[in-house]
C-alpha cells in the first residue's frame, strides 16, 4: 500500500538523523522538505525566528496548537530549560502517530506531552487535566480559522498572564486575517510582525508575535 507524506518524512528522519539529537532531526526534515517533498513544517527560515523568540523568553510552559509531524515541537523543546514542559495538540490521528515517533527519535519524550484532539476541547481542560497554571508561550500553527476563536478561549480560560506570548505561523500564507486584525487592534496585546517566507519557498509569509498585556 502507498505510504503517506508524513510516513515518508518519518522515514527520512530515521534514515538521516541521529537518535537523541534534536537538531539532526530538524535538519533531516528540512533537507527532505527542501529537496524531496514539500511539507507544511514551519521550516528553517521561520524556524530561526521561532528559535530566537523561544530563547529570549525561556518559557517554563509552552502550548503548541497543531503538531503535524512534530518539527516545531522538537525545535522548540530542544531549546527549553530542564524542567520546562511543552504540550502539543494535534487533531489528526495520523499526524499524531508520526509526530510521536519523530519526538521519540529526537529523545524529547520527557519534555513533550502530545495530545490528540481539538483545541476547543482541550484548552478548557489545560488547568485541571495538565496542572497548567499559566502559559508562557503559545505557538499557533493549526487551522488558520481557529487562531482567533482559540485566542479568545485562552483568554477566557485565564491561561494568559501579563507577558504571555502568542506566536502565530502563516499569518500571510495561508493567512489568518481576522486573527491579525484582532491582535493588532486590541489594547490587550503588543503585536509585532516578523516578515519571512512560506517554508521552503519564495512566497511571502511571516510570524506574528503578540505579547498579552493583562
Ligand atoms: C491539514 N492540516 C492539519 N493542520 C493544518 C494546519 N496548518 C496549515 O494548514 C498550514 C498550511 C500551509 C500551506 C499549505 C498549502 C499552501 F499552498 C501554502 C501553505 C502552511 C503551513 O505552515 C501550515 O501550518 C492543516
Ligand atoms: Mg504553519
Amino acid at each position: 500500500t502507498q505510504s503517506t507524506r508524513p510516513q515518508r518524512l518519518l522515514g527520512a528522519v530515521q534514515k538521516n538523523a541521529t537518535r537523541g539529537d534534536p537538531r539532526s532531526v530538524v535538519k533531516a526534515i528540512d533537507e527532505f522538505c527542501r529537496h524531496k517533498e514539500w511539507a507544511m513544517n514551519v521550516g528553517d527560515e521561520k524556524g530561526c525566528i521561532l528559535d530566537s523568540v523561544v530563547s529570549e523568553l525561556n518559557p517554563a510552559t509552552v502550548l503548541e496548537l497543531g503538531t503535524y509531524c512534530g518539527y516545531s515541537t522538537v525545535r522548540i523543546a530542544s531549546l527549553l530549560p530542564p524542567h520546562a514542559k511543552l504540550i502539543t495538540l494535534e487533531f489528526n490521528p495520523d499526524y499524531a502517530k508520526i509526530a510521536c515517533q519523530v519526538i521519540a527519535w529526537a529523545g524529547l519524550e520527557d519534555k513533550i506531552q502530545l495530545v490528540e484532539g481539538s483545541s476547543a476541547e482541550w484548552i478548557p481542560k489545560m488547568k485541571e487535566h495538565f496542572g497548567v497554571k499559566m502559559l508562557d508561550l503559545v505557538f499557533m500553527d493549526h487551522w488558520k480559522d481557529d487562531y482567533l476563536p482559540d485566542t479568545k478561549l485562552l483568554e477566557d480560560c485565564g491561561l494568559l498572564r501579563k507577558g504571555s506570548v502568542l506566536l502565530a505561523d502563516n499569518v500571510i500564507c495561508p493567512g489568518s486575517p481576522d486573527y491579525l486584525k484582532y491582535v493588532r487592534r486590541s489594547p490587550r496585546y503588543k503585536s509585532q510582525y516578523f516578515r519571512s517566507h512560506l517554508e521552503y519557498t519564495k512566497a511571502e509569509d511571516g510570524l506574528e508575535k503578540s505579547v498579552f498585556l493583562g
